[in-house]
């Protein structure tokens, strides 16, 4: 296996072990954008699959490329080459996943391309933002269906995946995608579509609360007369601490404020002012934007770009 630099495998024994429930898999990825290649370079990472097993589809040459060269995995331009990868064939019958990676904007050329192009034995996953299982299960006329919701820290194994799964998907092909979305971080299981909608605000696009978050700190260091390497450094050493004080001490988030909080100091002052300018209000009407968005996208009338998609 020809694996680049900045790519590091992580155990050894994974693909070896008789209970991998991927050992056998074969995974065609529809779209290989910057979610596509972090679940790819986890399942690589953690050596639950080899390059062999893998096959991606990409409408650019030059990211077909550079995939190819950098994970040693097969990248096509045709969807329906890619999917019959995961066929079996008469020399043996293999599982295989199919993972729908676009924007949800090219979602309906995807079901065009592959509408009745799936055997019985596939699986359909999906990691797209709104597209709701029964659409997907209806226009590929395939009933087992995952849909899942990752997050960008998938690409260095610290995600969250929500999931969820039709009744005709197998306890076996289940195995297969709590192993799969484990090489991105945690996963959890949900029994009700509508939390996926729900995880997409909450977890999905959290990352982008988070990161504006540290982003106005550094520059309130800065304000402060910090240099922007020391401020970088002080806010995420903060923000990390922060986060994994609350997970440890399995303390309610207040509990640890009150801590850090004395009677006339300063962060008295500094929680009278973000309560003044309404923060927790505005932090809660944006997760509902983006619920209303994710549920927006999920209905085919208003699956029009808002903007460009950006074609990495
Ligand atoms: N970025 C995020 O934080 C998260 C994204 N998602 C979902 O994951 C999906 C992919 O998102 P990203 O990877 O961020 O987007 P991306 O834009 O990086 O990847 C999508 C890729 O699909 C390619 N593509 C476009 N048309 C195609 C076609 N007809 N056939 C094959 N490939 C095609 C694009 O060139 C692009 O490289 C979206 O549906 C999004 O809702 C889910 C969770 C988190
Ligand atoms: O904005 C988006 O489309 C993606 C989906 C989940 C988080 N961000």
């Amino acid at each position: 296996m020809s694996i680049t630099s900045g790519f590091e495998l992580e155990t050894a024994s994974e693909l070896e072990r008789s209970d991998n429930p991927l050992r056998n898999a074969r995974l065609s990825f529809i779209g290989c954008g910057v979610m596509a290649e972090a679940i790819i370079a986890g399942l690589l990472r953690r050596r639950l699959v080899t390059p062999d097993q893998i096959i991606g589809s990409h409408p650019r040459q030059a990211r077909r490329d550079e995939l190819a060269a950098k994970y040693a995995i097969r990248v096509v331009e045709s969807n329906r080459d890619a999917v019959s990868f995961g066929r079996s064939t008469d020399q043996g019958r293999f599982s295989s996943i199919v993972v729908l990676a676009v924007k949800p904007q090219r979602l309906n050329l995807i079901f065009e391309e592959l509408r009745g192009r799936l055997q019985e034995e596939q699986l359909v996953l999906s990691i797209i933002a709104g597209a709701r299982m029964e659409t997907i299960a209806r226009e590929l006329l395939h009933p087992a269906v995952v849909r899942t919701m990752p997050n960008t820290p998938a690409q260095i194994g610290q995600g969250m995946t929500v999931w969820t799964a039709t009744p005709q998907v197998t306890d076996a092909q289940r195995d297969q995608v709590r192993a799969l979305l484990g090489a991105l971080g945690k996963e959890m299981y949900v029994e009700e579509e509508r939390m996926i909608d729900m995880a997409t605000a909450l977890s999905a696009t959290g990352p982008t609360y988070i990161f504006l978050v540290m982003e106005a700190l550094i520059d309130a260091g800065v304000h402060l007369g910090f240099s922007r390497r020391m401020a970088q450094e002080l806010v995420l050493q903060t923000m990390l601490g922060s986060v994994l004080f609350a997970q440890e001490s399995h303390k309610h988030p207040a509990e640890l404020r009150n801590m850090v909080t004395s009677p006339g100091g300063t962060s008295a002052e500094a929680i009278y002012q973000m309560e003044k300018g309404s923060l927790r209000t505005v932090l809660s009407k944006a997760v509902w934007a983006a619920y209303q968005r994710a549920v927006a996208l999920g209905r085919a009338e208003k699956n029009s770009p808002k903007s460009e998609e950006h074609n990495s």
